[in-house]
């Protein structure tokens, strides 16, 4: 369906956009990238009860489903804890659920969105 683009959720896409290809470019092995198989992750999807990886959160910048930043990053930080949920600490893929997860908490701190929000740049 055509959802009007209100001036805001045009200027929140872009910001998405934005911190989605940042947060991307750290996933160098594309562990991420895509929803987790069964196939890859023998009882995966039994363990993660809401799974979540970039495309996804790609499709809902599309559909205008996040209305602010915060939404954005509960979804990304669900898929990090996903991996740290499932895998074990000594594999590649918590180490890099790990790295990826602080990487976020940097890029979308607290203080930064609150200055979004004041205006203040
Ligand atoms: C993110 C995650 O938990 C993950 C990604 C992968 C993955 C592996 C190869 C290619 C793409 C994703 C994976 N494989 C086995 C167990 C867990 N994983």
């Amino acid at each position: 369906l055509t959802k009007f683009h209100t001036e805001d959720n045009t200027h929140l896409n872009a910001c998405l956009d934005h911190l989605l290809l940042t947060l991307s470019r750290k996933d160098k092995e594309g562990f991420f990238q895509y929803p987790v198989t069964d196939q890859f992750a023998p009882g995966y999807s039994q363990i993660i009860t809401r799974p979540m990886d970039f495309s996804t959160m790609k499709k809902k910048i599309i559909q205008d489903d996040y209305s602010n930043v915060i939404e954005f990053r509960s979804d990304f930080e669900l898929m990090c804890e996903n991996a740290m949920k499932y895998n074990r600490p000594d594999t590649i893929y918590w180490r890099a659920a790990k790295k990826l997860l602080a990487t976020g908490a940097k890029l979308m701190n607290k203080d930064k969105l609150l200055s979004f929000r004041r205006g203040v740049e």
